[in-house]
């Protein structure tokens, strides 16, 4: 197989497939709402294409054998420095120091002008595959540490691709090194780095991609002002089934209105952000609190015992009341009411254990709010069949 590749023609499919690259991800740059890294990846791919181009050309000496030498090796590395550098953004990092991106092939040039080195072709080729595979190396970590953050599926294909991209620089270094490089392992390696220049820049696509849905996703179920998921997350997040041992509470910020008549809309905003902190705050990592709509929150306590589910609400109740939210020279006080439903038992559909909290949340309100009232079980239906409807 190796035999049968046409080496020029190699070459010349090398910088279409970096070209490629490099229009694919400004592409995908132009559309992305907040793009990251995509910048410095399309401008690694045009500087490793450009790199490639100038070596070419010096070999036909079509510019001065000095120029090309330290200039593509120059290109190549600070194209694979910008590599990672672009890959760390892609993967959801913050952005790197310039110094640190630059220092690779600042290092490289200095060296080579020192020592000129880059003259020659074995010690010039080491130096590009030694930074071309530890650069890959670095992306791949860049690329899977975010991975629990952030589980988008194309990440592993995308280290993949950049693994074996690695492996193959590495594999290549350790021929140059042991200067028993062929022209047919040349192309073979350079085909193989073709098919994965391509496949990572439809991994970049498709990563972007993912992550624009995963965001559209995650918007259409957060309350924008609070942070808390709405009502739609809530929903998604229950059991079918509610199972007994749990708890439902549906909790409503009292005479909420005065407080917006009185200090204002926006302030009115700042309470419920503070309520919904504070509550948050007093709750299990699995505990579930949601915004329903206005003023009116909704909480599910799983695997909570009856005593234990009054008490949470209490504190819930008691640490609101205590809450003092400055607003000019004056402190906000606001209360809170909550209808509290302790699920005893299977096969009561969700819509009747809050239909239950809701009436005890009114009775609340009746009895002259600041307190919580225990739900009354919903009545037991029937028939199995009627449930949900
Ligand atoms: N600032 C602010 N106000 C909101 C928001 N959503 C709903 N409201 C207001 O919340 C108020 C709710 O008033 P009501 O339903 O009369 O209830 P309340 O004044 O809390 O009285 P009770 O529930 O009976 O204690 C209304 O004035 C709404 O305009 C919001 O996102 N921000």
């Amino acid at each position: 197989m190796p035999a049968q590749l046409h080496l020029p023609t190699v070459l010349v499919l090398y910088k279409t497939a970096l070209l490629a690259g490099a229009l694919s991800t400004l592409h995908v740059r132009h559309r992305a709402v907040r793009p990251r890294g995509l910048a410095l990846l399309a401008t690694a791919f045009l500087l490793l294409a450009f790199g490639s181009a100038l070596a070419g050309m010096g070999e036909y000496e079509a510019v001065p054998y000095w120029l090309w030498t330290h200039l593509s090796l120059l290109m190549g590395t600070a194209g694979y420095a910008l590599y990672w550098a672009g890959m760390r953004g892609l993967s959801g990092r913050r952005r790197i120091r310039a110094v640190w991106v630059a220092a690779v092939p600042i290092a490289w040039l200095v060296l080579g002008l020192a020592t000129q080195f880059p003259l020659e072709n074995l010690p010039r080729a080491a130096a590009f595959h030694l930074t071309a595979a530890l650069a890959l190396v670095a992306s791949v970590w860049e690329v899977l540490r975010d991975h629990r953050r952030e589980p988008l599926p194309s990440r592993w294909p995308l280290a993949a691709l950049l693994c074996l991209s690695a492996a193959i620089y590495a594999t290549r270094l350790f021929y140059i090194v042991n200067d028993a490089a062929t022209a047919d392992g040349f192309a073979l390696a350079f085909y193989i780095q073709i098919l994965c220049h391509f496949g990572i820049a439809l991994m970049i696509a498709t990563l972007s991609k993912e992550r624009a849905e995963a965001r559209l996703e995650q918007a259409a179920q957060t309350d924008p002002l609070t942070g808390l998921g709405n009502r739609r997350w809530f929903v998604s997040r229950l059991p079918a089934d509610l199972p007994p041992g749990s708890a439902l509470a549906l909790l409503d910020l009292d005479l909420f209105k005065q407080i917006n008549d009185r200090f204002g809309h926006a302030a009115g905003d700042r309470v419920l952000v503070e309520f919904a902190r504070n509550a948050a705050g007093q709750l299990r990592d699995y505990d579930l609190l949601a915004r329903f709509g206005g003023e009116e929150f909704v909480l599910y306590l799983p695997t909570v015992a009856e005593k234990e589910a009054t008490a949470v609400a209490e504190r819930l109740r008691a640490s609101t009341q205590a809450l003092q939210i400055r607003e000019g020279g004056t402190a906000i006080t606001v209360s809170v009411s909550l209808g509290l439903a302790w699920i005893d038992r299977a096969g009561t559909p969700l819509d009747d254990w809050l239909r239950a909290a809701d009436a005890a949340l009114y009775e609340a309100k009746s009895q002259g709010r600041n307190r919580v009232v225990r739900a009354a079980p919903p009545a037991q239906r029937s028939h199995p069949a009627s449930a949900g409807r």
